[in-house]
């Protein structure tokens, strides 16, 4: 299994942003008044090509793997609960259930390493191995695993566009101890010291979120990831969800699907897509801002701004599930208002 090199980026469909700009110029309503719903319409206008975009069936994979950096304290969590909520998320007890459930979403999980396999029907096994290595002590992966992670999330997001004809995609995560490998990706790319980008995590005291940044600076040091390679800063200091969401993406984008981007992590991920085809970004929307301090520098790099920001932190697709009404708002506005013309006939 190798990831694809041979696959485009289509370019935005400018003139139908245009036209799409034009007709929400005609809606009943004073020019720009409805905000940024204004641009995300004429936005996913652009990405589908679709002057009346749908984004109504939508559709979240959630990649859960393990960090051999857990061995460094760097989490307020054991290794155990990746498991554990991968579980969950098959029993549909998670947020992340819930959620997909209000949203009418897909659900599909994704074990792309998690330390221990699970048995069942639901869950997709396509672990490269079992979980990351130390990245402070050793390469997180090798740059072959780097490429398989990647190809395990393009495959997974062509399948589950195939297979169930979604117009959108969510990719969540879930993996004690990612957001340490986050944090090192995004200290890298946006230049920030790791202290600046280096969170509570699922809840790390003030004490041990300065000794998570020094271990990320020193891993850092000692691991020299080349920022003009994306796969060998997977291979380095990445996690295979990671990896499989960056993949996941430039498959959707390949295939013009709109995608409504979660918090941290997969904006860690969203980085290493666009280290790979900078194109891919245009496809993406930014659901919502974590409340992980790294994720604004993240979302910079990106040159987005969040849909909302209720002060959320959990991952899993969450925020973005919660944020995905709002796409559905603008694609109504732009099939369902009437136009000024429309009004004309009332006199
Ligand atoms: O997505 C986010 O913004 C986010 C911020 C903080 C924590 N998380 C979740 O918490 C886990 C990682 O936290 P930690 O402290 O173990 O690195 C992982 O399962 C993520 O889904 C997620
Ligand atoms: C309980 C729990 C749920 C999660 N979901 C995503 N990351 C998580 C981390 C923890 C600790």
């Amino acid at each position: 299994m190798t990831f694809p090199n041979n696959f485009r980026i289509p370019t935005l469909d400018e003139n139908v942003r245009k036209q799409a700009q034009e007709h929400i110029e005609q809606l009943t309503k004073p020019p720009g008044s409805l905000g940024r719903l204004e641009s995300i319409a004429s936005e996913l206008a652009a990405m589908t090509g679709k002057l009346f975009p749908d984004v109504s069936r939508p559709g979240i994979i959630v990649f859960a793997a393990d960090h051999g950096i857990v061995a460094e304290g760097v989490s307020a969590f054991p290794q155990e609960l990746t498991t554990q909520m991968a579980m969950n998320f098959l029993n549909e007890g998670a947020a992340i259930n819930v959620f997909a459930k209000q949203i009418n979403a897909q659900f599909q999980l994704v074990d792309v390493g998690m330390k221990n396999t699970i048995d069942a029907e639901n869950i997709t096994n396509r672990a490269i191995k079992r979980g990351t290595n130390n990245f402070y002590v050793q390469d997180a992966m090798t740059k072959e695993e780097a490429m398989e992670a990647l190809a395990v999330g393009y495959e997974e997001a062509t399948n589950m566009i195939k297979t169930s004809n979604v117009n959108c995609l969510i990719f969540g995560e879930m993996g004690i101890g990612n957001t340490t490998a986050s944090s090192a990706i995004v200290s890298l790319y946006s230049g920030a010291n790791p202290l600046q980008v280096t969170g509570i995590g699922t809840g790390l005291s003030e004490e041990e979120v300065r000794k998570k940044a020094n271990i990320i600076q020193e891993a850092l040091r000692r691991r020299q990831p080349d920022k003009s390679d994306p796969i060998d800063v997977l291979s380095k200091v990445g996690g295979l969800e990671l990896a499989a969401i960056a993949g996941a993406m430039l498959s959707a984008a390949h295939k013009r699907i709109p995608i409504l981007v979660d918090g941290f992590i997969s904006s860690a991920a969203a980085i290493i897509a666009k280290n790979i085809q900078p194109r891919c970004t245009d496809y993406m929307i930014i659901g919502h801002l974590s409340k992980e301090p790294g994720h604004s520098a993240a979302v910079q790099v990106l040159g987005k701004k969040p849909l909302i920001d209720l002060e959320m932190r959990l991952g899993e697709g969450t925020g973005a599930a919660v944020s995905y009404p709002i796409l559905q708002f603008a694609t109504a506005m732009m099939k369902e208002m009437a136009t000024f013309k429309d009004l004309a006939n009332y006199h």
